[in-house]
């Protein structure tokens, strides 16, 4: 699936015109991270569709989901702008970072620099950069592009080899951990339990995909993870703020 969606990618690329600079403020995404509203942070995800479960949300509204978000204290959002395989859009992160105040994560699938210099023009204030995407130097080149322009990158790591050798090259500031296999679509929960013995210090470690539940986050939690980053469980409920509150337990509207 990875190999399809970076082709795809490729392609889009090539005839890729950059956008004009929208010019809207800078919002430190790792920052957010860093000082949660709660224990553990949260970046909630804008996800109309993806390739493991078709469309997700049918009357899909960005606009109405952000305020919901924000309003449920996610610390950051994460919107998907790719259009092929998630029905995501970059309008939709422009539209949301001009309607609420948290700092706003690009999910695409980024292997070269103009996709960076685009990300900063629709206001994204962080890009996703997915290490099994490309080789250990590329990945960081891109990473110090992203910083050069003023955004956070969040480095996305399935397995702990991968890990070794982006550690091998830099160490990022936020390192994801993603509990999907990119093969059989299957999420495992306790994926993070044999990074924590070497994600640096330093890093903010985000815990990625099938968190479902108040267990899910004790278990990630013990595992050592700043931050979760949630899009089905969150999308698939009526009110996303309700099932923020939902998700970490609170719920003080029941
Ligand atoms: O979500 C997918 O099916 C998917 C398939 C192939 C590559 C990436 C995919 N998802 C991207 C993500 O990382 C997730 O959208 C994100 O971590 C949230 O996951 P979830 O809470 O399980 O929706």
């Amino acid at each position: 699936m990875l190999k399809r969606i970076l082709e795809t990618k490729r392609q889009e690329i090539q005839t890729m015109i950059l956008p004009e600079d929208k010019g809207l403020e800078q919002r430190s995404f790792y920052e957010a991270l860093k000082t949660p509203n709660r224990s553990l942070g949260l970046i909630a995800e804008v996800k109309k569709a993806s390739p493991s479960k078709g469309v997700i949300k049918e009357n899909f509204n960005p606009k109405n989901i952000s305020i919901a978000y924000e309003k449920g204290l996610a610390d950051c959002l994460s919107v998907l702008t790719d259009e092929t395989y998630f029905q995501g859009k970059k309008e939709y992160l422009t539209l949301i970072k001009e309607t609420i105040n948290l700092p706003i994560l690009r999910k695409d699938f980024i292997i070269d620099s103009i996709q960076i210099e685009e990300s900063k023009r629709i206001g994204a204030d962080a890009i996703l950069l997915i290490a099994e995407a490309m080789e250990p130097s590329l990945l960081r080149e891109l990473y110090e592009h992203a910083t050069e322009l003023g955004l956070d990158a969040l480095v996305e790591v399935h397995s702990v080899p991968i890990l070794e050798k982006v550690l091998r090259e830099f160490t990022p500031k936020l390192l994801g951990v993603n509990n999907r296999n990119l093969s059989t679509f299957e999420t495992n929960i306790h994926q993070l339990k044999d990074f924590r013995k070497i994600v640096p210090e330093n890093t903010l470690l985000v815990s990625e995909s099938g968190i479902y539940t108040v267990e899910d986050l004790q278990i990630v939690r013990e595992y050592g993870a700043h931050a979760i980053l949630v899009g089905e469980s969150l999308m698939r409920k009526e009110n996303q703020q309700l099932a923020i509150e939902e998700l970490f337990g609170e719920n003080i509207h029941v």
